[in-house]
């Protein structure tokens, strides 16, 4: 939908309209073009303006049409050139926000106004894709190769002052700026277009242009590692050098089109709409995150190993203004609300928690992670804050915290029962290493990170360990269950991790950050196997991805079974942003769902028949259910495999 309206002073208006942030739909596109084309008719318009409705632009194009056939050839690049070739003036009037199609269009406009709080940028790379209607081919024609690199490869949206800094805005303006177009569009009726199409220009020479992509090429490998579309990117924009902008539009096209139909355009739209889908949170009694309240704050306590120094340090201040904005944002509620504390271990520096009391008496516990000079804020539980600070907010029972810690022990058990039986450490991590499974690895670091010993100690009140075990238990049996007493054997040699300098990894001193593998555990664990007569076997990696994962998603589908998790988005969003899940793949669910339910299935049966004292490779109930409808969408999953009565 787009209007069309005729204007005084031989003006013609095209205002895109549809909400809510007037997204390029077919019917979008369509009223663009007849607009176009009934100005282009009607002898008397001049000049055509266009711009968007309810202070809005346009968001791109429908991330929707990505999975319909009309993703392929949407014809916005065509209606793109349509419009610079056009012979009368165009004049985009920008409010709100210009990204990915809507910058297009904006780029196919011979001038562009915008008001200053205007957000512009080519988000697409965030979504596994490309600027692929001309956005490649212009944006560096009209900037210059750098900075059209580092917008299109990072998906960074900008502000209007500096879009306008670098060129590709023509004029910034603090009031209406449909206004200030459509007075602009009256002084250029008889100007000359040609300098103003932006796909006559060539792309602005420097020198070192082969070494500038490579340094980005580099740059992206080791920023996004294991993701196809930065690396695609660069490709496009490439093409924008190296061709005229016939031949460059067709490379562009190409490239989008291998990235459209990639599996992990598909799991990073999927997470596009989880995140936004599991942050509209309801509970069945009715509470929601448009009705929860707001509480104030009453106390605030730091708790960690180097608080000390890290009063002083600049990220305390960014806790503080964190803090003091929750009176007037924040929306706690009840006391159902958790979010989960999302643990990111690649370049940890600290650990630590804070502690805030509310006016009513209820305490708060958020979980920081510092990486590097960046700050990220996360809780544990009981609160909603997340969205003050920029966090994701998913709905779990109360006293569901410990989910993190399940999940953490569900990956390590997985990891620890296979490590025991290969001969060589290195082949688990090397196996785990690729992608996903990188997840694995950080679990034994989050472990040394937050302190071995802290697991021991839970497990001796459990009675599993310690004094308290009872006399004559076999040393991996617990019950009918196969036990891993290695994390005790490592703390009764005063391993508990980083703090003593030696855990699963050795660190270069006691509370040292420099990890390194550690000769003696190998040692340890070829002993231990002697010990325990453990037959040293070649496990492919295939096994062992799939043990590790598999146990993972099945204990995913147990909790969507009992009514824990509120959707198998949920889930994949926690894990996106808890466990570093690579968002290229979309969450352990959405994975499930691209490797098939019987093939899972059918997998952990195997497993669970040959280790049949592994409860996590028992196939759970949920599971069977939907496999039993071969493997239907996961948007169906609940529907089809009944809702359990909710625990929320
Ligand atoms: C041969 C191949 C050819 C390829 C051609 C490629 C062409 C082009 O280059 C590709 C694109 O444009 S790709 C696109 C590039 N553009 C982007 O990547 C922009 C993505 N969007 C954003 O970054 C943010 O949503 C905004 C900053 C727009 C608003 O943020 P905010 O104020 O915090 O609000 P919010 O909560 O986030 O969203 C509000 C509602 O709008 C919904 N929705 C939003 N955008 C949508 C879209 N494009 N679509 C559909 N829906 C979209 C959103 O789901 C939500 O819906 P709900 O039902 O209410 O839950």
């Amino acid at each position: 939908m787009a209007e069309y309206l005729r204007l005084p002073h031989s003006l013609a208006l095209i205002r895109i309209r549809n909400p809510p942030v007037n997204a390029i739909s077919p019917a979008v596109l369509y009223g663009i073009k007849e607009g176009l084309q009934k100005a282009v008719s009607d002898h008397t318009v001049k000049a055509i303006v266009i711009s968007g409705a309810d202070g809005k632009f346009c968001a791109g194009v429908d991330i929707h049409v990505f999975s319909t056939p009309w993703s392929s050839d949407t014809g916005l690049g065509d209606l793109v050139d349509e419009m610079q070739r056009n012979k009368k003036p165009v004049v985009a009037a920008i409010e709100g926000m210009a990204l990915g199609g809507g910058l297009e269009l904006a780029l196919g406009s011979h001038y562009r106004i915008a008001h200053v709080q205007t957000e512009t940028g080519f988000p697409e790379v965030t979504l596994g894709i490309l600027p692929g209607a001309r956005g490649t081919q212009l944006l560096p024609r009209l900037i210059g190769i750098p900075a059209a690199l580092d917008l299109i490869t990072s998906g960074r949206c900008i502000l209007a002052g500096e879009a306008f800094k670098l060129g590709i805005l023509d004029k910034v303006v603090n009031s209406d700026p449909l206004e200030k177009g459509i007075k602009f569009a009256r002084t250029i009726l008889d100007q000359p277009l040609e300098c103003r199409r932006i796909m006559n220009k060539t792309v602005p020479n420097v020198p070192n242009m082969d070494a500038i992509f490579s340094e980005v090429f580099a740059k992206v490998r080791k920023q996004y590692p294991g993701y196809i579309a930065p690396e695609t990117c660069i490709r496009a924009v490439q093409a924008s050098v190296k061709h005229p902008y016939e031949v460059g539009i067709k490379e562009e096209k190409e490239l989008a089109v291998y990235l459209v139909e990639s599996g992990q355009a598909r799991a990073l739209q999927y997470a596009f709409f989880a995140e936004r889908n599991a942050n509209k949170w309801s509970t069945p009694s009715g509470v929601s995150w448009k009705t929860a309240s707001v509480r104030p704050i009453s106390l605030v306590g730091v708790l960690g190993k180097h608080v000390g120094e890290f009063l002083d340090s600049p990220h305390l201040h960014m806790v503080r203004a964190a803090i003091y904005l929750v009176p007037s944002g924040v929306k706690f509620c009840g006391k159902h609300i958790a979010v989960l504390a999302p643990l990111i271990l690649i370049q940890v520096h600290e650990l630590f928690i804070l502690c805030v009391r509310t006016g009513d008496g209820n305490f708060f516990f958020f979980f920081f992670v510092v990486l590097g000079p960046e700050l990220r804020t996360y809780t544990l539980s009981h609160s909603t804050s997340s969205q003050l600070i920029e966090m994701e907010n998913i709905l779990v029972p109360r006293g569901w915290g410990e989910v993190v810690s399940t999940f953490l022990t569900i990956s390590n058990n997985g990891t620890m029962n296979i490590h025991v039986q290969v001969l060589c450490r290195h082949t688990v991590f090397s196996s785990l290493r690729d992608s996903i499974y990188v997840i694995y690895i950080r679990n034994f670091r989050v472990s040394d990170l937050a302190g071995l010993d802290v697991g021991w100690k839970g497990r001796k009140g459990q009675g599993l360990t310690g004094p308290a075990l009872p006399p004559g238990t076999p040393a991996r049996k617990r019950g009918n269950i196969r036990y891993c007493p290695i994390p005790d054997i490592l703390c009764e040699s005063g391993r508990f991790g980083q703090k003593t300098g030696k855990g699963w990894y050795q660190y270069d001193k006691p509370l040292g950050r420099i990890h390194k593998p550690d000769p003696w555990l190998s040692k340890f664990l070829s002993q231990y196997r002697e010990t325990y007569h453990i037959e040293p076997r070649v496990i492919s990696q295939d096994e062992i991805l799939e043990r590790c994962l598999y146990a993972l998603i099945n204990e995913a589908f147990r909790i969507l079974g009992e009514g824990i998790a509120a959707s198998p988005e949920h889930i994949d969003v926690i894990y996106l942003h808890g466990y570093g899940w690579p968002r290229y793949r979309g969450g352990p669910m959405f994975y499930a769902s691209t490797v098939g339910l019987s093939t899972i299935l059918e997998k952990l049966q195997k497993y669970y028949r040959q280790n049949p004292d592994i409860p996590q490779l028992e196939p759970s109930n949920y599971l069977k259910k939907l496999a039993a409808h071969g493997n239907p969408p996961l948007k169906e999953w609940q529907r089809l495999a009944g809702t359990p009565s909710s625990k929320l």
